[in-house]
């Protein structure tokens, strides 16, 4: 039985006093779609990064593919069966979408480098310079791909996508998975995660809040009850055992959430006069912002970002965290793992 793509046990990345990720365990299994969700400073990131081998971890450790993160020849071997999107992809300005392509075919490989232009056209023969945010996305993506990999790690890789690009991507991803691909990625947009994932890991604060599969959470987080009537509506009639949340609008009518069977609600219905009723799945945004908001959030994610500004331009840690200039011929200096088209991994502009 071959190992999970991603194996993490008590990663733990602190940028000085600020914390990046602590204690995340997680298991990432093969052949399927695997959102990471949180919202911006969460640690998403900086889990991908040490998990790529950019960055060292404070404790804890990862495997990819099997190959212990610290082992620094086994990681270098498995890394040629990685793709990899960086948050924001950089390449070398002046030289073209084709040559920038040969370049990462020198490392890694091409053999699908055509069936993925077709699908993910950019204008090869232009510097990368006059490329747009969406066809540097592209570009990018092509090169992660390219290779066959087995495992694709992506940051944000719809970001600067236009909508159609956008469904072909998600319907590329799809198919990817269907051919045994694994594919773990970081978003920020909810309904992605619904409509690509077969399960999501949430992170907030640097810590994992929820681990889950798509339907499962969906089953779990319910149904939207909204009813509004003449009679004026009392919350404590609808706190069943089945309630999740339950409020009173601004226009008087109830919103409920509501697991489990309806037997409650309808009793409790028999006492108003029905003016509207509705009831229709949980959006997947009121799931997740259940994650999100749990705990006492807003201030402490304030702080958390409010830090994070000073510190982002002092903390180092002996890592890279500007660009450092990468010549295109520059393999991994020192034993460390650096990837060209990741700007914080100390990649080419
Ligand atoms: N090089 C660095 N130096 C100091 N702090 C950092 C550094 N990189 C990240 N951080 C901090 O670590 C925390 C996690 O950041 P990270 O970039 O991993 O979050 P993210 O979930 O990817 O956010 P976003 O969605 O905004 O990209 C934040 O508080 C961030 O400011």
């Amino acid at each position: 039985m071959p190992s999970p793509a991603i194996e993490i046990e008590g990663l733990t990345k602190f940028y000085g006093d600020v914390r990046g990720v602590e204690d995340l365990d997680l298991t990432v299994p093969r052949g399927k779609l695997f959102g990471f969700l949180g919202p911006n400073g969460a640690g998403k990131s900086t889990a991908i990064r040490l998990i790529l081998g950019f960055l060292n971890p404070s404790a804890g450790t990862a495997r990819v593919l099997g190959a212990p993160i610290d082992d620094k020849a086994a990681f270098l071997d498995v890394r040629q069966h990685v793709g990899h999107i960086p948050s924001d992809p950089q390449f070398y300005d002046e030289v073209t979408g084709r040559k920038t392509l040969d370049y990462f075919a020198s490392l890694s490989g091409d053999e699908r480098r055509e069936e993925l232009l077709e699908r993910f056209s950019v204008p090869l023969d232009r510097p990368v310079r006059a490329y747009s945010r969406g066809n540097r996305q592209k570009l990018a993506i092509v090169q992660a791909f390219m290779h066959d990999p087995k495992l694709v790690v992506m940051d944000e890789p719809t970001s600067g996508l236009d909508p159609l690009v956008q469904q072909e991507f998600y319907e590329f991803l799809s198919q990817e998975r269907d051919r045994g691909v694994s594919v773990f990625f970081s978003t920020h947009i909810l309904s992605e995660v619904r409509q690509v994932c077969d399960r999501v890991a949430i992170i907030r604060e640097g810590r994992l809040v929820a681990v889950e599969d798509i339907d499962d959470l969906l089953d779990r987080s319910g149904k939207v009850v909204t009813f509004s009537s003449p009679d004026e509506i009392s919350l404590a009639d609808f706190a069943f055992d089945e309630t999740i949340d339950a409020r009173i609008e601004p226009d008087g009518s109830l919103r409920l959430v509501i697991s489990g069977n309806y037997d409650a609600l309808v009793d409790a219905l028999e006492n108003y006069r029905v003016e509207d009723l509705e009831v229709r799945e949980t959006a997947i945004e009121d799931v997740f912002m259940h994650f999100y908001d749990a705990g006492p959030e807003g201030e402490a994610r304030q702080d958390n970002e409010g830090e994070t500004e000073t510190q982002q331009e002092t903390v180092t840690d002996g890592e890279p965290a500007t660009d450092t200039g990468v010549s295109p011929d520059a393999g991994p200096t020192n034993g460390e793992v650096r990837d060209p088209t990741d700007d914080k991994a100390g990649g080419r502009k």
